[in-house]
């Protein structure tokens, strides 16, 4: 069976609902400390979301050099699929795995909605099950999501096929040209602001379309990297 380590700091929030999403993907889902020097040999990992380090210095600051990621760096670079979520997306870019940065929202409040995205790629270990231009809707909550970058690297971004989700009908926190989440060149780390792992059962999920409070759009982002794992 699929292993997908789901790592918890000090502060991290939503291990849990990761987890639950990893095994309603149909993998197992493994518990990493922060403090692990190994990744019990999984096949992927998930960065979840919270506040880890209580946001000190900055949000993901402090995370990014706990022991775990050393091993995570190492997985990176050799191909394992990796997917940071919120918390977990700023802790990527302050590793420098994901390029650019993750600054407080331009309204200067913390925001929780119900966000729209659409999936602009599907060359990732995360999107591999989706269509090029879906819609989703996931739950969003942050108060540091807005992504900027040097204009010459957002371009490389875009021309490389880098933008992963955009926000669609409404920006939540200014970040530049509505990005949402990115990847790395080779498409196996992904981060995203939003929540997908909040949206994979129905009944609990966000408002969508017909779906109150039922949308499951989140789970094929799980359910994505089980299938590159299995090829
Ligand atoms: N939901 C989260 O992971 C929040 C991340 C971070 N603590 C922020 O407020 O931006």
């Amino acid at each position: 069976m699929t292993r997908i380590g789901v790592v918890t700091f000090p502060g991290t929030l939503d291990d849990q609902d990761a987890s639950r999403a990893v095994r309603l993907a149909g993998a197992e889902p493994v518990q990493l400390w922060h403090k692990d020097r190994d990744l019990h040999d999984v096949d992927g990992v998930v960065l979840a979301g919270g506040f880890s380090y209580g946001d000190y210095l900055r949000c993901g600051a402090i995370a990014r050099f706990a022991p775990v990621m050393d091993s995570i760096i190492e997985g990176a670079y050799k191909g394992l699929p990796i997917l940071g979520i919120c918390n977990g997306f700023q802790i990527l870019c302050e590793a420098q795995l994901l390029p650019g940065a993750l600054i407080r929202n331009n309204h200067q409040k913390f925001i929780c909605r119900d966000q729209k995205l659409r999936v602009e790629t599907t060359d990732t270990a995360w999107t591999k099950l989706f269509t090029v231009g879906q819609e989703i809707t996931v739950p969003l909550k942050n108060g540091e999501g807005c992504f900027v970058a040097e204009e010459e690297l957002v371009n490389r971004l875009e021309g490389e096929g880098q933008v992963v989700f955009r926000y669609v009908d409404f920006n939540p926190n200014g970040s530049l040209r509505d990005i949402a989440g990115i990847s790395n060149a080779a498409g196996n780390v992904v981060g995203l602001m939003p929540h997908p792992e909040h949206a994979v059962e129905k009944g609990f999920g966000p408002i969508a379309g017909d779906e109150p409070h039922g949308g499951v759009d989140g789970l094929q982002i799980f359910a994505s990297a089980v299938a590159s794992i299995m090829g």
